[in-house]
């Protein structure tokens, strides 16, 4: 693996919880075809329309009730697991860069292609499970750039990771304090996406959400299909905690706009969960591998007062992987892959 750099992707934030940044960034995040995935045209009109006269504004106090003193706590967290990992590999070089806002794929992108020592890069998106809204733009992005920049070296690209064993392993030590303490129900609240997207990258055409249990069965479906991935890694993670079926639930969280998203929506499973009787609530977010605005805002503010207010008594949030030592190593294992287990860049 000599020469080679690790570049990890994530999805990025405002440079500023400021109305102005915030807008710049929702305009950049939402115009992706991959995220809004309509015509240029309506796109643009929804956007300008109906999401930026106003949602800049929430989303800026949003950002603000969870900003730390050194930024985003997305982006710092991502910075700190790539000092952990550069820390823990013989990479010539681990940067990191966000697909919206800054630094960009492609600065980081030349820059690493620019360096005499680096013959290789790894991109890592960090995103657990494939979306069309995640990795699949993520990809098309590094595409781009290599054809544009006329980038000759390899460039790889590292798969989901939804039931990597030494994945769940790390969930799970980050979890195993939290499952220590008395609990009555672990809610699995995964940022939801739009049914049409699932059923868009279905390759069968009709797979996808043909039945409630579609995702319990083969298919070749499930290689883009959100939704079995996610149930995939409950699966994963629950056999590994030793957790019953009647304490943890799935929900999706985060929707915008009118159109069907994957259902349940967790803040109508709050209020359920609560109506049943549960008081102490845990909630983890394995989607997410840094927290973020959707964890620590949606989730941990948010989420708790309509738990509480539906007669919930406590609702816990469970990190995210962040700059966990175990995760860091198990980033440190994948950066040595052959390219046999890993995609390559066409330019
Ligand atoms: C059509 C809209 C959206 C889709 C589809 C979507 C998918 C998706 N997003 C993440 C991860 C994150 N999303 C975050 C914020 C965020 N997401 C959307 C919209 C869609 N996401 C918006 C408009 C926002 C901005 C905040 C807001 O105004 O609500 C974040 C947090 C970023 C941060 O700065 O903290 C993450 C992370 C995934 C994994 C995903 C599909 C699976
Ligand atoms: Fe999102
Ligand atoms: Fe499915």
């Amino acid at each position: 693996m000599e020469g080679r750099a690790v570049l990890l992707v994530n999805l990025g934030s405002p440079d500023s919880p400021s109305v102005s940044d915030v807008r710049r960034y929702l305009n950049q995040f939402l115009m992706d075809k991959y995220v809004i995935d309509l015509p240029y045209l309506l796109r643009r009109l929804i956007v300008s329309c109906f999401v930026l006269p106003r949602r800049p504004k929430q989303s800026a106090e949003a950002y603000a009730s969870i900003w730390w003193p050194e930024g985003s706590p997305l982006k710092v967290l991502t910075e700190r697991l790539t000092e952990q990992l550069a820390n823990k590999t013989r990479a010539v070089c681990v940067r990191y860069a966000m697909r919206y806002g800054s630094p960009s794929i492609e600065q980081e992108l030349i820059s690493l292609a620019s360096r005499p020592d680096v013959t290789e890069i790894l991109v890592v998106p960090l995103y657990p499970h494939y979306a069309m809204s995640t990795v699949k733009t993520c990809v098309v992005e590094l595409e781009r750039i290599t054809r544009d920049q006329d980038i000759r070296l390899p460039v790889y690209v590292h798969p989901v990771f939804y039931e990597d064993e030494a994945y769940i392993g790390a969930l799970y030590d980050v979890a195993k304090p939290f499952l220590q303490q008395s609990y009555d129900h672990l809610l699995f609240s995964y940022h939801g996406v739009p049914e049409r997207h699932i059923r868009k990258d279905d390759p069968t055409g009709s797979h996808c959400l043909s039945s409630a249990d579609c995702c319990q069965q083969s298919s070749v479906a499930h290689l883009t299909c959100y939704r079995a991935q996610v149930l995939k890694t409950t699966a994963a993670f629950v056999a590994k905690a030793g957790i019953e079926q009647d304490k943890y639930s799935v929900a999706f969280q985060s929707r915008l706009g009118k159109a069907k998203w994957l259902e349940p929506y967790t803040n109508k499973q709050l209020v359920s969960l609560a109506e049943q009787g549960v008081k102490k609530l845990l909630v983890m977010c394995p989607a997410f591998v840094s927290d973020c605005l959707e964890t620590l805002e949606e989730i941990a503010i948010q989420g708790e007062e309509i738990f509480k207010a539906a007669g919930g008594e406590s609702l816990t949030l469970i990190p995210c992987l962040n700059d966990h030592e175990t995760w860091a190593e198990v980033l440190a294992a994948w950066w040595q892959k052959s390219p046999a287990k890993l995609s390559r860049i066409k330019g």
